[in-house]
Order: structure tokens, then sequence, then C-alpha cells
């Protein structure tokens, strides 16, 4: 209902905190371009009625959705962290409200789909990502140098470890690459919950010697934006490993 309303309407009338987006609008080529549209509600907002407009039905399943995700997010990123530090307290430490978001992703059916990505490749710049994915398919995740087909199953959801968690645990948990492929026939939909840090908290590692940097969670995002307006593309963790430090200090 709400991705059916005409474009006008979706790109300018203040709907969910006025976070609709569509396409990349810095490609330069195809292969940068993600044939989608999505709604990017910052948790803060869900609960707000002035973001929803006449689809007043929406608040109360967003809301309800939205606080579910959030709690399943944080119990096993606690565990996680537990798991290899015993120090599970640090996600609640620094994991606000403020600073999560949900995104509600639409992929149109695309008659280019053997060209173009529903969502080009990347790994996610959080913690942790709860994603629920309907029965259409298209996504897949890297696997031993390998692209791996997500097998849709629209009553289970899908954990994926994002950048911050790959950083705090020294590279013991992997932030998955991923991608979404275009489908030619269907449209597809799905919902991600990304648990995410306020932006002045600090990243460092569980262990020692560290392979990053200490870096804030607004720095990274920050150098994400900075480098995908540059060049395209996503560089993530590799900026803040120690060595590169090292290589622009001197
Ligand atoms: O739609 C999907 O299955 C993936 C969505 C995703 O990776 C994202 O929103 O970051
Ligand atoms: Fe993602």
């Amino acid at each position: 209902m709400l991705f059916k309303l005409p474009f006008e309407m979706k790109a300018t009338c203040g709907l969910l905190n006025n976070s609709y987006r569509w396409g990349t609008p810095t490609a330069t080529c195809p292969k940068q371009f993600s044939w989608s549209e999505a709604f990017h509600i910052p948790l803060t907002k869900i609960s707000d009625q002035a973001c929803y407009g006449e689809f007043t039905s929406l608040r109360v399943v967003m809301t309800e959705f939205a606080a579910a995700m959030s709690k399943l997010a944080r119990l096993l990123a606690r565990i996680l962290a537990q798991n290899l530090s015993n120090h599970g307290g640090i996600i609640d430490e620094i994991c606000y409200e403020s600073s999560c978001f949900l995104r509600l992703n639409r992929y149109p059916a695309c008659p280019v789909s053997a060209k173009i990505f529903g969502l080009v490749p990347h790994t996610d710049s959080d913690f942790l990502t709860i994603l629920y994915q309907d029965e259409v398919g298209g996504l897949q995740l890297m696997k031993d140098s390998k692209w791996v087909a997500v097998k849709p199953n629209p009553d289970a959801l899908i954990v994926n470890i994002g950048d911050l968690f790959q950083a705090w645990s020294n590279d013991v948990y992997k932030s998955v690459e991923h991608k979404v492929m275009a489908n030619e026939q269907k449209e597809r939909y799905s919902v991600a919950y990304f648990l995410c840090p306020s932006y002045d908290s600090l990243i460092g590692s569980c262990r020692e010697p560290s392979t990053y940097r200490k870096f804030t969670f607004g720095e990274y995002r920050k150098q994400v934006q900075e480098d995908v307006k540059k060049m395209g593309h996503k560089v993530g963790l590799p900026r803040f490993l120690q060595s590169q430090t090292v290589d622009v200090q001197h």
C-alpha cells in the first residue's frame, strides 16, 4: 500500500520521517545501481503519528514489529558478545534506540534483470541485522568466495553480522557480504532491522592485539559515505586497519 503511492507522494509528503530513497544517486555505471526503493526509518520515529499520514494502521504494525526485532537483535548480540568476552552488557551500554533503523525495501520487477542488482553487494555498517524476506528470493551471500543463494522462507528470519561486530570481535565474527539479484517477473519485499551504537560510541576490540584502530560509529559512517561518493562503493573496515593508520600517518 505504502509503496503503491505515486512517486511524488512517497518522495515529498514527509511519510515515515521523509525517509524515502530509490535507486543509487551516486552510481556512475549499471553495476553500481540498485533497482530498489526503501524507507529507512529511525526507531525513535517509528511510533510518531506524524510519520504515517493517512496510514494510521501501519503505525501499530510498525511499532510492534520494531519492538520485537529490537528485542531479538539485542538478545542475540548480547549472547554473541558474552560468548566472546564475558561482556554481553556492551551492547546495551552503547546501542540506543536513537541510532537503530528499520528499513522497508521493495524491489520492483526489472526488465533488464540480468544486468542490474536489486541491491549492490555490500556489508552492513552496524552490529547486527535481522532480515525478513518474502517468498520471492534473490538474496545471496558470500561464502568461501562464492555467492550462495539464501532460500526464501517467509517463516524464518535471517541474522547477519555487521561491520561493527566484526571490528569489536577482532574478526572472529565476520560481517557477511550480501546482495540482492533483480527479478524480471516478480517484485520482492524485505524488512531489515539494524542494531547500531550511538554515533559517538567508540568501537574498540575485545581482544588484543587489535586488528583495527578504534573509531566511533559516526566516524565510520562518514568514511563510508565519503567513499561511496568518491569511488561509487563502500570500502568499509579495511579503511580502519591498524597498518593502514600507520601508512596514512607516516
Ligand atoms: O532485501 C534483502 O534481502 C537485503 C536487504 C539488505 O541487505 C539491506 O537493506 O541492507
Ligand atoms: Fe544489507
